[in-house]
């Protein structure tokens, strides 16, 4: 079983219908008429343990919606969740234990006591033991630089260091899965640069998993491996994010780190719509068509020769990937 899996999911929303004509206005007020939104409408993913996805879409395709019913907040109008075998809303006591949750604009933290003790207070609620809270507590502090503001409430932080706080909190009780919306809204560059750098490390060092919903795709990009795109409702596309980048490039440019080039020296790298760019000892760039050479195929053929210690594939970043499949959709409102 994966550990969130999400099957046929909708959500509706009932909403009171507002008339633009007097007469019909006054008649509502005294039998509203409503009308049935359908905000998600049959999603379905599963995503397997240490996997970092990223939920984007236009504003009003249904993200915030998708995350509270897998965290619980919201119950779904048909369908199924299941994260780590439980129902968010059904088990949300014990749902509550293994996920945490970051919405960039709501707060986790008590508004008026200093953060230490809003992180006290956690301590008790999820009954994590004082080592671990240590443990936790000194690798976020170094982390996020969080020791000046441990001692002061979170009414006087600033955006930047409100939110740094906030995510360490919802991390202290070692979750499994961490739904992250809007984590970077409104802050300075520094502060995003932080805040994805405590992301990944959590990401890789303790293989938590991550659901990262954000308007900015540097967020996106730097965090995820996967990328489902939701648009009205519906998911229209779920794959890795290099997968995306290849098949919605046409001229692309690949470079390879390599232990040792072998066709550096004597041979020729042959095949077919690949064009060779560079050379050196320890790298290989090429440039090909994707409507005549398979990506894949470049990848294979060096790995054969050589070990692979990095690859970059340049070409259109995932923003304006995402923008044309939605143009494609007709959406002109995507922010
Ligand atoms: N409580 C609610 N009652 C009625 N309609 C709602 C409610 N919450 C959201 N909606 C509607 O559901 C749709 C999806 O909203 P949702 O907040 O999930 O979108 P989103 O993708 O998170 O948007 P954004 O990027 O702007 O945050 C929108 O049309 C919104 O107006």
């Amino acid at each position: 079983m994966s550990q969130v899996e999400v099957r046929q999911l909708v959500k509706e929303y009932k909403r009171r219908k507002n008339s633009q004509k007097l007469g019909q206005a006054l008649r509502s007020m005294f039998a509203p008429d409503y009308e049935v939104l359908r905000a998600v409408d049959s999603v379905d993913f599963s995503i397997e343990e240490g996997e970092a996805v990223g939920y984007v879409g236009p504003n009003g395709s249904g993200k915030s919606t998708t995350i509270k019913m897998l965290c619980g907040i919201l119950k779904p109008t048909q369908g199924s969740v299941k994260i780590n075998g439980l129902d968010p809303f059904k088990d949300r006591v014990r749902n509550s234990k293994g996920i945490g949750a970051v919405f960039g604009n709501r707060s986790l933290l008590w508004w008026d006591v200093p953060v230490i003790e809003s992180y006290r207070l956690f301590q008790k609620l999820y009954d994590i033991p004082e080592k671990r809270f240590q443990e936790n507590l000194e690798k976020f502090t170094e982390i996020m630089g969080l020791a000046p503001l441990l001692s002061i409430p979170e009414r006087q932080l600033s955006l930047g260091q409100k939110m740094r706080c906030n995510i360490a909190a919802a991390f202290l009780h070692d979750p499994k899965i961490v739904f992250l919306d809007e984590p970077t809204i409104g802050l300075d560059a520094e502060s995003k640069a932080g805040i994805r750098e405590f992301i990944r490390r959590m990401n890789v060092e303790e293989k938590t998993t991550f659901i990262v919903t954000s308007h900015d795709f540097q967020d996106i990009e730097s965090l995820c491996q996967r990328i489902v795109l939701i648009n009205h409702g519906k998911v229209i596309l779920d794959d890795q994010m290099q997968k995306v980048k290849l098949d919605f490039n046409r001229k692309k440019q690949i470079q390879f780190e390599v232990d040792v080039n072998p066709w550096c020296e004597k041979e020729t790298f042959a095949m077919e719509g690949v064009q060779v760019f560079g050379m050196t000892n320890h790298s290989l760039s090429f440039e090909y068509d994707a409507d005549t050479a398979d990506s894949m195929g470049i990848i294979e053929a060096v790995a054969k020769r050589c070990e692979i210690q990095d690859i970059t594939i340049s070409g259109r970043d995932i923003e304006s990937i995402i923008r044309e499949i939605l143009k494609a959709q007709d959406v002109k409102d995507f922010s």
